[in-house]
């Protein structure tokens, strides 16, 4: 028997970040929305703790106990009591360090199909819990839909959204590390004021309302200068977008991953199609979004 779990890519239509607390985290307002680019992740009884990997991004991706699957499943059998002999297999379409919560995903995808799996009658809370213990963006990954996220990003409040919203993802040629970008936030910001983050009212009223082009007027991204000055040629991605018609376009989380809001599907594919001509990434996605957290396929 097995259990497969669908999870899906966030982007973040706003993410404001304060100064560095003493643990080294950020105090974050980040406004969560899940897009449906997605992972799969399927649990089976197996000898011993095994993990595997598929898709475009397949090498990226470590097949140790550091991986965030193996470390949900370890979590949730330590918790219960349970000999964590499974095999987890990981269809992965969400780009590795791209800033789009990918390992992330697989964490909430393999605690939520081991917990199937095994049967441990955690509630909600409980499996909320072991997410915040894996990672600041696990927790959203198993609500999905839209959040805004406080704390470390790990306490959430669920969000109204009025309609679908439109992207188009453009994927880098190589990756960037989420604590090298808090990182250099925290040089670029050295001696200035950092305020506390708060979550932009216009912003979440656009969300409720469904509408793009109050949402494109909103975006905002704190960690975006850091994501440029570690990777200055995004900037060319972000503007061969705007040139394409993109409503916005902006980093995403810690990049480099950029994302552009369309004004529709239609829009979407030819913005796409600019970008892929422009030379200035390595693929395109298009992708809509709010769309649900892991779900048991199936179920
Ligand atoms: C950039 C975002 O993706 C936006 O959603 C998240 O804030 C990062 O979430 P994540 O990848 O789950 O990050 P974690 O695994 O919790 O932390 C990785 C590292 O990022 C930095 N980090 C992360 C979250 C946060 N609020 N402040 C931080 O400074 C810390 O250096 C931390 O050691
Ligand atoms: N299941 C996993 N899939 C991908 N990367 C993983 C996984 N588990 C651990 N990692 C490690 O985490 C690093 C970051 O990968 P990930 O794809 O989660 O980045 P990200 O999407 O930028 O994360 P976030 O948006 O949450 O900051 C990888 O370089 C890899 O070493």
């Amino acid at each position: 028997m097995s259990v497969t779990v669908r999870v899906p890519a966030k982007v973040n239509v706003q993410l404001a970040v304060g100064a560095a607390r003493p643990d080294g985290f950020h105090d974050l307002a980040n406004v969560f929305l899940a897009v449906g680019l997605h992972d799969e992740v399927t649990v089976t009884p197996a000898e011993e703790l095994r993990v595997t990997c598929e898709g475009p991004d397949a090498a990226q991706v470590p097949l140790d106990r550091t991986n965030l699957a193996a470390r949900a499943a370890l979590a949730l059998a330590g918790r219960y009591g349970i000999e964590p002999a499974v095999h987890l297999h990981i269809a992965k379409d969400i780009p590795v360090a791209g800033g789009m919560a990918g390992g992330s995903a697989d964490g909430a995808g393999a605690l939520l199909a081991c917990d199937a799996l095994w049967g441990t009658g955690a509630s909600r809370e409980e499996l909320l819990d072991i997410c915040a213990e894996l990672g600041s963006d696990v927790p959203f990954s198993l609500v999905g839909g839209a959040a805004l996220g406080t704390g470390r990003g790990e306490k959430l409040r669920p969000l109204d959204v009025g309609g679908d919203f439109s992207w188009v993802f453009a994927m880098a040629e190589r990756g960037l590390s989420t604590p090298a970008v808090f990182r250099e936030f925290d040089r670029l910001t050295a001696g200035l004021d950092v305020p506390e983050p708060v979550a932009s009212e216009a912003l979440l009223d656009a969300l409720a309302k469904g509408d793009p082009e109050a949402l494109a007027a909103a975006v905002s991204n704190d960690l975006q200068p850091a994501a440029l000055s570690l990777f200055p040629e995004l900037a060319d991605t972000l503007a061969a977008g705007s040139a394409a018609g993109a409503l916005a376009g902006l980093v995403s989380g810690s990049g480099p991953t950029t994302a552009f809001l369309a004004r529709d599907p239609g829009s979407a594919a030819k913005i796409a199609d600019a970008l892929r001509a422009s030379g200035t990434c390595r693929a395109v996605r298009t992708a809509s979004g709010p769309v649900p957290g892991a779900t048991v396929m199936g179920a």
